[in-house]
């Protein structure tokens, strides 16, 4: 089978975990062997990594080297291992949301991200970006419908209004590798953009 890395992204509240699984069985119905898995996290160091990001007070350099960190062991441990076997990675989440979050969110040197990213993947980057957009006020109403903020869950809307700004901006530079999904629409208008989306790469 050929390796497919395909990466979901948005912000938070945006559908992203709510389509994931439904992805990965359509993918193993149409023969590919799916490995799921999410960012910050998917191996054990980078699972602990991933606590620290989310619930410990930092400076924005911190937080960008802890992401890049949790990102290299995860590439080394389990993305790059299984695209080597033929597998079809599905990502919860990789580097566009750094640029989202610490870059555009933040407002972290994005200079400095595109080196940090250059040391740990080089050239590799994924096959197919599905980003869920939406406006920041509505994915806010799902969260707090849904669940306990984190700590970028408890940042103002402007916050995320930055980086859906920060992920259209990644969008619009790499128009072939991320399509953008209309993430406001009913749970099955949005997964009828991402059936197209497959369906238009024949996966
Ligand atoms: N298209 C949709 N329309 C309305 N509610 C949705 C839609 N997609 C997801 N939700 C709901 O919004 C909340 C957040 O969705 P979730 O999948 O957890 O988002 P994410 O993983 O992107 O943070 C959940 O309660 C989910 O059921
Ligand atoms: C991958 C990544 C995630 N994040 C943030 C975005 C999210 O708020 C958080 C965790 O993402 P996510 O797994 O989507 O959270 P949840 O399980 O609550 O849906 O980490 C960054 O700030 N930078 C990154 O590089």
């Amino acid at each position: 089978m050929p390796a497919r890395f395909i990466t979901i992204e948005g912000i938070d509240g945006a559908g992203k975990s709510t389509h994931i699984e439904a992805m990965a069985r359509r993918l193993r119905e149409r023969g590919d062997t799916v490995l799921s898995t999410r960012e910050p996290g998917g191996t054990e160091l980078a699972e602990k990594l991933r606590g620290l990001v989310l619930h410990s007070t930092m400076d924005p350099l911190t937080e960008a080297l802890l992401v890049f960190a949790a990102r290299r062991d995860h590439l080394q441990q389990v993305i790059v291992p299984a695209l080597a076997r033929g597998e079809t990675v599905l990502c919860d989440r990789f580097t566009d949301a750094t640029f989202a979050y610490q870059g555009a969110g933040r407002g972290f040197d994005a200079g400095v991200l595109s080196q940090l990213e250059q040391w740990v993947h080089g050239h590799l980057q994924p096959d197919l970006t599905l980003w869920f957009d939406l406006p920041a006020a509505m994915a806010a109403q799902r969260r707090a419908a849904a669940r306990e903020p984190d700590r970028f869950e408890q940042q103002a809307l402007e916050f995320f209004d930055r980086v859906r700004a920060g992920y259209k901006a990644r969008a619009d530079a790499a128009p072939h590798r991320i399509v953008r999904i209309d993430a406001s629409l009913s749970k099955d208008e949005v997964w009828s953009q991402i059936v197209a989306a497959l369906e238009s790469r024949q996966w």
